[in-house]
């Protein structure tokens, strides 16, 4: 295997990056081809038979879809690549969310014939916000109704974004045979005589006159268009082109416009595009040229902690997954300083000192023993015990005192807290709250601690899995983002840790907020030992109109109110109310939405923190109880895409989901139907949608809000709810 051995690549020839794309666009068989022509696969593996390397889970076999993020590290003339596999389905916009944050680059991958389609517009919104800089491969090159054209427009358009044509494609649909370099002008033909077509055969050379004048001349247009193009996002490059090249471009070093395409690149002002057929073989290897020419090194990304560590460890745990031999394998990316086996390591987190025993470089399910790793290097380690997803590794706690005293922060004012140190944590990733649960239950209860065990396990794999107790019922609930969520975390409990449980039926984790403000008294007198714990506290909710809504409500305190306000008791005040506002007065769900004002507090000097705490959150319950309520449901926005023959058969059903229809578009022959619908009426959507269509129509579904039910609706729930229907 080509992979060093020593302590990894040097930053500047390394490129992290990712292949995001929407559902079937084909990152997976993208993966493959980059795999095959680095040398790290023998056999050209496909998504249809089943037998990639990087769909590594048995259940992604079998779907066909990429739902963990494998990382994968293989060369590409001297650079190497560390590419992590980012899932395309909706449920898992966790995991694309949690892999974007240690990438410094991304290939968004399209299907040529189908131009920008939801999910990649989620994940490309989810890019930005990271400032990751792209690149764009039109895929698919060869299917029918594929159109380049159409693809790039539709970049344009609905990304918002300035594509940069460097290549173009020679033919389309079925007499796609190659493609155009536009900054070098050679042509590219993938060589239909090879006995083995797969791919590493290709012919390349200068497009001339006497071959073909006409593709000469679109090159030519093509090439001028772009250095036009750049030279408008570079100022650099707009002298030297006025200054030496004004007169005829033809003499522009290729070089140059290759720098200035990499500079509008990184500052994300524009975002090449090039193409091909991954399943045909053809465009991958110039695609991964781009990747090392195109996308950033990780030294040429600035990040505000870096200056904290100097040359420190600073790293982040990006995924966590469990293997039966070794116990969890942690994925990490190293922002600074070195990484080496058989040494101990400190989790800001969770304010622990873990030892690592091995460090290996990811090769899908394989891995590659290393001796240390520098900054830049994505690796996966073993020994790790304690860290899960999100978490940030330094070397000592000494380390992140000395790294929380160079950003600034105060540290050691009260022995024991641990806050300005978390406040070097590398920002963590946002979970969206799951709006699905059911409870889980097992054949039989002696299973319970390995049930226990396989959710621990599960959760620190993944974030956006939720479990809890029902307290009233003592029943285990798991949480998630979707019907499909759900099922594979049914799935794996059995598959990996050979458990048998059942799953209730799935509900809709709903909210609740209130609707006018009210007031409440609460006195909590308690003598426990020899202590006499007496509190007395009066607070009023009313609802909050804040721009974004929020499950976390906002606290205020009256004027006057204990001043001054000790730490100790602010944190205790405030750990009632957050312990309260979780259990709504209706059904339980959490309550979102209100201001809380606490005006005022008694207490007598023995009354201890817990205390305080207990009486807060018996206040707020009484006034939470007392005040109007409102539940609200998750509406959410779905795009569907269908045929035009079978339109009117979707918006006649969707008329009676109580959904809204936003926005009906053309895409190419198909139509694009974007509407809003409360998630209750989506149950068990895809088999309707697939019998009302013969499966040929797709659709996305993603969580837009949460709107107040009508009093009917609300009634009727909550009678169904007591049991009384
Ligand atoms: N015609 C054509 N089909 C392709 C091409 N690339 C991939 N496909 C097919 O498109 C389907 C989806 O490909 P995948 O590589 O699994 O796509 P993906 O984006 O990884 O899919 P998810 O993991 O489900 O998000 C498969 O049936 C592939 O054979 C291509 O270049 N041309």
């Amino acid at each position: 295997m080509a992979v060093g051995r020593g302590t990894g690549a040097i930053a500047s020839l390394i490129r992290n990056i990712g292949i995001m794309a929407h559902i079937d666009a084909g990152k997976t068989t993208t993966t493959e081809r980059m795999l095959y022509y680095s040398g790290y696969t023998r056999a050209l593996g496909d998504v249809d038979d089943g037998d990639t390397v990087t769909d590594f889970m048995a259940q992604e076999r079998e779907r066909g879809i990429t739902i963990q993020s494998a990382a994968v590290t293989f060369d590409w003339k001297g650079y190497r690549i560390n590419l992590i596999d980012t899932p395309g389905h909706v449920d898992f916009t966790v995991e694309v969310e949690r892999s974007l944050r240690v990438l410094d680059g991304a290939v968004a991958v399209f299907d040529a014939s189908a131009g920008v389609e939801a999910q990649t517009l989620t994940v490309w919104r989810q890019a930005d916000k990271h400032h990751i800089p792209r690149i764009c491969f039109l895929n698919k090159m060869d299917k029918n109704g594929a159109s380049f054209t159409y693809a790039v427009d539709s970049i344009k358009e609905k990304l918002k974004t300035k594509p940069l044509l460097l290549q173009l494609p020679i033919g389309e649909a079925k007499t796609f045979k190659g493609l155009v370099d536009i900054v070098t002008k050679e042509q590219i033909i993938w060589n239909p005589a090879s006995s083995l077509d797969d791919g590493k055969v290709f012919e390349q050379k200068p497009v001339t006159e006497t071959d073909d004048p006409e593709l000469l001349k679109d090159v030519r247009d093509a090439r001028n268009a772009l250095i036009e193009q750049v030279a408008d996002l570079d100022d650099e490059f707009a002298e030297l082109v006025l200054g030496n090249f004004s007169e005829n471009f033809d003499f522009l070093p290729a070089d140059k416009l290759q720098s200035a395409v990499r500079r509008v690149t990184l500052a994300q002002k524009a975002v090449p595009v090039f193409c091909g057929s991954a399943l045909k073989n053809k465009g991958v290897q110039p695609l991964l040229d781009a990747v090392t020419m195109y996308l950033p090194a990780p030294n040429e990304c600035s990040y505000d902690f870096l200056p904290w560590y100097k040359d420190d460890l600073c790293a982040l745990a990006f995924k966590v997954l469990h293997d039966k031999q070794r116990g969890p394998l942690v994925f990490i990316r190293i922002y600074s300083g070195t990484m080496k086996p058989q040494s101990a390591v400190y989790n800001i987190n969770k304010n622990c000192t873990e030892r690592m025993s091995r460090l290996l470089l990811p090769f899908a399910d394989q891995q590659i023993e290393i001796p240390s790793l520098m900054a830049g290097n994505i690796a996966l380690t073993v020994g790790l015990k304690q860290s899960a997803t999100g978490d940030t590794i330094v070397s000592s706690k000494a380390s992140a005192v000395a790294a929380a005293r160079r950003a600034g922060r105060e540290v050691g004012r009260k022995p024991g807290c641990n806050s300005e140190v978390e406040s070097l944590l590398l920002a963590g990733v946002e979970i969206p709250e799951p709006v699905f649960f059911c409870t889980i239950e097992l054949s039989s209860v002696s299973k319970q601690p390995d049930l226990d065990n396989a959710l621990n396990c599960l959760q620190r794999e993944d974030p956006s899995l939720k479990v809890r107790i029902d307290p009233d019922t003592g029943q285990t609930i798991l949480c998630g983002m979707g019907e499909l969520h759900i099922e594979i975390i049914h799935d794996r409990i059995k598959r990996e840790y050979g458990i048998e449980t059942y799953l209730g039926p799935l509900q809709i984790a709903y909210r609740e907020t209130i609707l006018d403000s009210v007031q409440a008294t609460d006195t909590l007198d308690r003598t426990i030992g020899d202590k006499r714990h007496l509190v007395t506290t009066q607070l009023g909710v009313r609802p909050w109109a804040g721009e974004r809504s929020s499950v976390t409500p906002v606290i205020e305190y009256a004027d006057n109110f204990m001043e001054p306000l000790q730490k100790d008791i602010q944190e205790a005040i405030e750990n009632g109310i957050n312990s309260s506002y979780l259990q709504g007065p209706l059904l339980g769900f959490p309550v979102q939405d209100i201001a809380v004002t606490v005006y005022s507090m008694t207490m007598h000097s023995e009354t201890s923190l817990t205390m305080i705490s207990a009486c807060v959150s018996r206040c707020m319950q009484k006034a939470l109880k007392k005040a109007s309520k409102q539940l609200l449901e998750p509406l959410m926005n779905l795009e569907i895409t269908v045929s035009e023959d079978l339109l009117s058969a979707v918006l006649g059903d969707l008329a009676q989901r109580r959904g809204s229809i936003q926005e009906i578009q053309s895409r190419q022959d198909n139509k694009v139907v974007v509407a809003a619908v409360p998630l209750a009426e989506m149950m068990g959507y895809s088999t309707v949608l697939r019998s009302l269509t013969s499966g040929s129509a797709t659709f996305t579904l993603e969580l837009a809000s949460y709107q107040a039910m009508n009093i009917q609706e609300q009634n009727a729930l909550l009678q169904k709810r007591s049991g009384l229907v």
